[in-house]
Order: structure tokens, then sequence, then C-alpha cells
């Protein structure tokens, strides 16, 4: 098939370079020219386990471009896969998913399946073929799509490679789309969900809702744990073995964050208020995520003598780790809470930058050896691998002091006590 992308962003160009890989010949617009300048370069702007050799392996197949509205016009199916962030009050802002329709109404010549790859509220997709309808296009020569997407940064390819299912909404009667749809994942392997259009917006919000309830929950677990000296590792994987509950996201830790959860619980808040239903479970579930790092801060401002005058290594940036995406990047927020309290913060990612102005006592060292020296108290904000490896006899050689602070939960506090170091988690005893 012969597919335009719109969006070179983390789903836009994973999505191309695997169609890509399916055998489909793609063409993946982006309106920033330095993104497209550098692909075009063979480069890659963003980091993505594979991605850069994906791409360089399918080059035959795949090419960038800045032209949008040309290619628009000229390819039969376009993904739409632009960032739909939050605006203030905490709907979702549709700026640039609305400009690509723009774009799609001005360029219809001939038979287009337009499918909306990017997370967007309940209506937005009905809404999308009315403003079309409204602006002119014949309604013969468009269908309209909603295939939401549900990898994860870090292991994109990986995910919609091997993709737990594809979900379908579409308009009643257009079984054209979905022949469609079943060509360009011939080579997936996945159960498909067919439903309405806001049947596949709704399964998307529901998805990313209850994954950040998981988190939240146990993260309040946690906290009880923490008062009455129990380990929270200990109750995670008694409740997990439970095949009703699952193992699966109850690491608890600083707290959700990334581009996607906090934006989308939020807006599935507001497009419960919109409709005078009150989410009380979303509006608690954001309740402890907000308060999460408060709760970290708090504990090891009770628990460390002299917490506000040490040199702290923050290590990690990132809000997760294998990838460079900084976005509510929760290991960001502590950092800046203890700047703004501690004399000196180090800080270290693998890949992630700092993405806020410099700061006169927050240094980003390009090595861990560099970050920790000379650090009273080390906290561990992202898990890594390279964190979870350390080695803790070489690390108290570097530091200055001896606390080692957990807010993963992804090292074991033994290997840390027995080097002489002391180890603090929340709920780890
Ligand atoms: N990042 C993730 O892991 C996932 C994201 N999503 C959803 O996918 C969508 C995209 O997310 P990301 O890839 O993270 O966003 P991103 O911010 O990384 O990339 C979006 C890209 O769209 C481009 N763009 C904006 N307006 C444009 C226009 N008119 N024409 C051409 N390009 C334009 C931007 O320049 C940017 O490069 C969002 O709705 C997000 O919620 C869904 C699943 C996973
Ligand atoms: O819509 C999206 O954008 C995507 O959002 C998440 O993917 P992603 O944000 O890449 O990362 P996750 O692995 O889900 O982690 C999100 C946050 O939750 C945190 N987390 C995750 C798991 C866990 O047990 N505990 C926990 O605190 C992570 O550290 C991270 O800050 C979903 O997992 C994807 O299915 C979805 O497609």
């Amino acid at each position: 098939m012969e597919i335009c992308v719109v969006g070179a962003g983390y789903v836009g160009l994973t999505s191309a370079a695997v169609l890509a890989d399916c055998g489909h010949s793609v063409c993946c617009v982006d309106t920033n020219r330095e993104k497209i300048q550098l692909l075009n370069q063979g480069e890659v702007p963003i980091f993505e386990p594979g991605l850069k050799e994906l791409i360089t392996n399918n080059r035959s197949r795949l090419t960038f471009s800045n032209s949008v509205i040309e290619n628009i016009g000229k390819y039969p199916v376009i993904f739409i896969a632009v960032g739909t962030p939050s605006a203030p009050d905490g709907q979702t802002d549709l700026t640039y998913v609305n400009s690509v329709v723009d774009l799609i109404a001005h360029s219809i010549t001939s038979y287009k399946t337009i499918i909306t790859k990017s997370t967007v509220p309940p209506g937005t997709n009905e809404g999308i073929f009315h403003k079309l309808i409204e602006k002119g296009v014949n309604p013969q020569l468009f269908n309209i799509v909603s295939n939401p997407e549900f990898l994860r940064e870090g292991t994109a390819i990986a995910d919609m490679l091997h993709a737990d299912k594809i979900v379908v909404g579409k308009q009643k009667d257009d079984q054209r789309s979905l022949d469609i749809i079943k060509e360009i994942y011939q080579k997936i392997d996945a159960p498909y969900i067919v439903t309405t259009l806001s049947g596949a917006e709704m399964i998307k919000y529901a998805s990313n809702a209850f994954l950040a309830t998981k988190i939240s929950f146990i993260n309040e677990i946690a906290r009880i744990c923490d008062k009455y000296e129990v380990n929270v590792e200990d109750v995670r994987k008694g409740i997990g073995l439970d095949p009703r509950i699952n193992p699966h996201f109850l690491q608890s830790g600083l707290g959700y964050g990334g581009s996607c959860f906090p934006k989308d619980v939020r807006s599935l808040e507001h497009s419960a208020l919109k409709k005078k239903v009150t989410p009380i479970i979303l509006q608690a579930v954001q309740s402890v995520n907000y308060t999460q790092v408060d709760y970290y801060i708090e504990k090891l401002l009770t628990v460390i003598p002299g917490f506000t005058e040490m040199t702290v290594a923050v290590l990690g940036i990132a809000f997760k780790p294998q990838t460079d995406d900084t976005r509510y990047s929760p290991a960001v927020q502590l950092i800046e809470r203890l700047s703004a309290m501690n004399p000196m913060v180090h800080t270290y990612d693998p890949k992630a930058r700092l993405p806020f102005a410099k700061k006169e006592n927050v240094i980003q060292y390009e090595n861990i050896t560099q970050a920790i020296t000379g650090a009273d108290c080390i906290i561990i904000a992202t898990d890594w691998d390279e964190f979870k490896q350390l080695d803790w006899v070489e690390i108290k050689k570097l530091m200055n002091g001896h606390c080692i602070v957990d807010a993963r939960n992804c090292i074991d506090p033994e290997s840390v006590e027995q080097c002489g170091l002391r180890y603090i988690g929340v709920a780890r005893s």
C-alpha cells in the first residue's frame, strides 16, 4: 500500500518504519524542518531502541519530507500521528490534528482512507468527518478510521510488531476501511477489535487510565505499607500472583510520567465532566500521582538529618528507562524541587538531557562517576539497567556520604547495606 504518515514523532516515526518493514511504501511528513533534515541524513531525532536500524533497513520503501500538503494529496492512505497535548484546562488540544484535517480538506481529489493514530477524545473522529463535509469534501472521497496506538516508548517497535490487539473504530457500513486496515496490518498477527469511532477512542483512554490507576493504587498502598513497616515489594508479588490482578504496572515509585498518562487521564476526566459525570477514580488517581514526588521529599526530610545541606546526585532524568523523553518526567520534577532546597544537585542520565534552563546549582554530568563523586546522597529516579547494576563498593569510595534512595524500588536493599551504605526507600523495610 502507499501510505503517508503525518508526524515524525515517537508514534509517527515508529509507525512509518514498521509499515515500511511490513512491505508498504511510506512517506513520513513533518512540519519540523530539523527533524526531516536529520532523517534524510540518516539520523534519528529521538532515541528509541532499534529505530535507526529499522529505518536504515527499509530506506528503499521509506521517504521523509516537509512537503505535508503535497504528500497528503498524493497518497491514498493517510495516518494522522501528530501530537495531542493538554490544553491548560486539561482537555486535549486538537490544534495539530485540526491543522492536518484542514490540509486534507484542501488536497482531496481522489479516494482516501484517513486513519487517526493520535490519541483523541471520544467524538473527535466523528467531528473530523463532519468538518470535512462542511468544508465541501465529497463524502464518497474518504472514510475515517480511528486506529489508536498502544506502543510504549523504549519498546515501541516490538509493541507495534507484536501488538496484543488492533483496535479499529469505523463508521457503520464502512467495510472498505476495514479491508484496507487488514491489508495494511496483514503481517501483524493480532486480534481485531472492531467498534465505532468513539468506541475506539474510548478504548485508548480507558486503557491508559486503567494502567495509571494500577500505578497510583500501588503507590497509595506503598504509603500505607511505609507506616506499618511492610515491604511493598512483598505485597506486589503477593497480589500479582492472582491472575485477576497480575504483576504488571504495580511497581511503586515516584509516580507515572511521560507524554501520555498524565495528559490522557486528565483529558478523560475532562470528557467525563463535560457530560456531567464525576470521574471520582480518575481524580483520585491523579491526586496520588501529583503528590508522589512530595511524599518522597517529605520522607527524605524526615529520615535523613541535614538533608537540605547535602549534595544530592539524582540518577535519571527521563520519565522511564530506554528513552530520552523527559515530558512530565517525575525525575525532572524531583530535580526541580531539590534545586530549590539543596545547595548542589548533580544529575546523570544515559540518554536524556535536562529540559529546563540552566540553574546555578544543578549540574548534568556526562558520566555517572562524575555525578556521584562527592555526593552525600544518591537518589535513583529512573530505573535504567545501568543503575540497577551499580557496584556499591566502588560507589561508596566515590561518595562523601552514605545515603542511597531507591525512588523506583529497583535495587536490592541488601546489596547496598552489605557495603556499609544506608538504603532508603518507601515501604522497603
Ligand atoms: N509517545 C507515545 O509513546 C505514544 C503516543 N501516542 C499518541 O500519539 C500521538 C503522537 O505522539 P508522539 O509521537 O509522542 O508526539 P511527538 O510530539 O513526538 O510528535 C508529533 C510530531 O507531529 C509533528 N506535527 C505537528 N503538526 C504537524 C502538521 N500539521 N503536519 C505534520 N507534522 C506535524 C510535530 O512536529 C512532531 O514531530 C499523540 O496523540 C499521543 O498521545 C499514542 C501511543 C504512544
Ligand atoms: O499512550 C501512550 O503514549 C502510551 O502510554 C504508556 O506508555 P509509556 O508512556 O511509553 O510508558 P509506560 O511504560 O507505560 O510508563 C509510563 C509511566 O509509568 C511509570 N510506571 C510504569 C509501570 C509501573 O509499574 N510503575 C510506574 O511507575 C513509568 O516509570 C513511567 O513514568 C502505555 O504503557 C502505552 O500502552 C501507551 O501506548
